[in-house]
């Protein structure tokens, strides 16, 4: 698209840029209770580009889960704007653009596992073979093949959350938003979901937004960490990982230097103590409670 500029010939118009994959701009989210207002988030700017992945992480109760869910249209912001793709995160939602896992798996109890996976594609008319063949994948990949039949009552949490995983990808979306997904997983399944997320993403170059009281699991995962402060919620650093691009991340990573020294610079500005390698943000936080070093 063009515009004319004063002259009378054309130049590109801004729109025609790649949109942001989401943009948060001055964002303010305060609830209103019968016991008064809780101002959950506070002046929230963040740009996260197509295939990025980003991970949200802060003390309890800070807002991680309030902006996921502003993201995702499951609540309206009471100031500033909001942006999925360049939509407004209602036309994003009714687009279907982004997949969901959150902490509560959100599984419907009366369909089998297969057809949990199974809905997003059904609800897009996939023909009834190719939905058949991606489900398997998916209960393939989040090691739950033998279970397929059986309905969510019937799994422990944690694999309550791994068909809440596939069923997020299950169309490949080019939005990931992740609300602490592998919350409930024992440690060596939560290691083999990060490092087969990391394998979807670069295969599917999905953005991920992703929410975690893990430091680990944050560096891990992400290209930048977003480490934010507590109520009213604010970014207080925003920490690129120097480390290898997250497509090349493998196990070993795990073991090396530069992923503990970018351990210690999360941790570090969790307990406001750092400031270095910091892209955006003022605040310090002046507590990590609620956050793990596992
Ligand atoms: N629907 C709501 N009504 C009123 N207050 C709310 C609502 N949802 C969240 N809050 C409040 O907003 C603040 C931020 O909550 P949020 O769940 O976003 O934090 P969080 O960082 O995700 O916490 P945690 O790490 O414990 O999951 C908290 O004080 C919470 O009590």
């Amino acid at each position: 698209m063009t515009t004319p500029d004063t002259a009378g010939s054309t130049t590109p118009a801004p729109e025609a840029a790649a949109p942001t994959a989401v943009q948060a701009t001055n964002v303010e989210k305060v609830f209103s209770t019968s016991s008064g207002q809780v101002h959950a988030l506070s002046d929230v700017s963040l740009t996260v580009a197509p295939g990025e992945f980003v991970s949200l992480i802060g003390p309890s109760g800070c807002g991680k889960s309030t902006l996921m869910r502003l993201i995702a249209d499951l609540e309206a912001p009471t100031g500033g704007q909001l942006s999925v793709f360049g939509k407004s995160p209602d036309r994003a939602r009714r687009d279907q653009d982004y997949g969901i896992a959150f902490q509560k798996a959100g599984l419907l109890p009366w369909r089998t596992v297969a057809d949990n996976v199974g809905l997003p594609l059904q609800l897009h008319k996939s023909s009834t073979a190719d939905r058949k063949a991606r489900v398997a994948e998916l209960l393939e990949m989040v090691g739950l093949a033998d279970f397929a039949d059986r309905h969510p009552d019937q799994l422990s949490g944690g694999m309550q959350q791994r068909v809440a995983i596939a069923r997020s990808l299950a169309e490949k979306p080019r939005l990931l938003l992740m609300d602490e997904p592998f919350g409930a997983l024992d440690e060596m399944t939560r290691e083999r979901m990060q490092t087969e997320l990391l394998r979807i993403c670069a295969e599917t170059s999905a953005t991920v937004v992703f929410v975690t009281h893990s430091i680990p699991e944050a560096v891990y995962l992400s290209d930048r960490v977003v480490v934010m402060s507590p109520r009213p919620g604010r970014i207080a650093e925003v920490i690129d990982m120097k480390l290898q691009s997250t497509d090349e991340r493998t196990d070993e990573l795990r073991e090396d230097t530069s992923y503990f020294d970018m351990i210690t610079a999360v941790r570090e500005s969790l307990h406001g103590r750092s400031g270095q390698g910091g892209t955006q943000g003022s605040g310090r936080t002046s507590t990590g409670h609620g956050v793990e070093n596992r």
